[in-house]
């Protein structure tokens, strides 16, 4: 299966244009990097190939297909902040359930403790709310993952468990991975090849 992003083009409102004829192509089975400066527009590439937004330009394609508009998004973007991307007045057992029933071998790959299940996101720190939003993520249906400065806000130890689980988990089910990060070292420890975003903008 392949994503593809074809002549995406996007701006908010009267802003000037942050990308134009943008062309991206991801392969299932691939962990790919994007790098670039700051604010130029990755986040909001992120949410375009993920389905939060609508491109003004362009399309993006799923094996020469348009995305779905309903239902469960097989391109899936894990944000930076986890505490943003949760409802913080809902318990972590049902923010889970999101995305369908969770499989078991998924939590215990990710180290989350069926404990934490009970808790509110507010009890739980940002490494282990992050591996919950991972695991949200990764439903069955889930053939992309897009990490968006994932592991940024965690520390060492955190950003090295939640990264072996998922290259983990994205082998065994052949998911195409996009990392978006600022960081060379953790692009090259990871990536099969490395997208610069100055060489995509037009
Ligand atoms: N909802 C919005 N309305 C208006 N402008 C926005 C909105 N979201 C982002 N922007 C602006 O669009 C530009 C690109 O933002 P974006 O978050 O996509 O960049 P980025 O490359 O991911 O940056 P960073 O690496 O710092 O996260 C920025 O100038 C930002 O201020």
């Amino acid at each position: 299966m392949r994503l593809e992003a074809k002549k995406l083009g996007y701006r908010y409102a009267n802003d000037a244009w942050l990308f134009r004829k943008f062309d991206l192509s991801l392969q299932q089975g691939e962990t790919v990097g994007l790098v670039g400066p700051s604010g130029r527009g990755k986040t909001t590439l992120a949410r375009i190939l993920a389905g939060y937004d609508t491109p003004l330009e362009g399309t993006v394609m799923l094996d020469g297909q348009p995305l779905p508009k309903r239902g469960y998004h097989p391109v899936q973007l894990v944000f930076q902040h986890p505490e943003e991307a949760v409802n913080p007045r809902w318990r972590i057992g049902r923010i889970l359930n999101e995305g369908g029933q969770p499989d078991p071998f998924l939590l215990q790959e990710l180290g989350i403790d069926q404990g934490w299940l009970e808790r509110w996101p507010g009890e739980l720190s940002g490494g282990e709310l992050q591996r919950f939003c991972v695991a949200r993520a990764l439903g069955p249906q889930t053939r992309f993952l897009i990490a968006d400065e994932m592991t940024t806000m965690l520390d060492a130890v955190s950003q090295a468990q939640v990264w072996h689980s998922v290259l983990a988990i994205a082998k065994q089910r052949n998911l195409g991975l996009l990392v978006i990060s600022h960081e060379p070292s953790l692009i090259r420890r990871l990536c099969d090849r490395v997208i610069e975003w100055e060489s995509l903008v037009h």
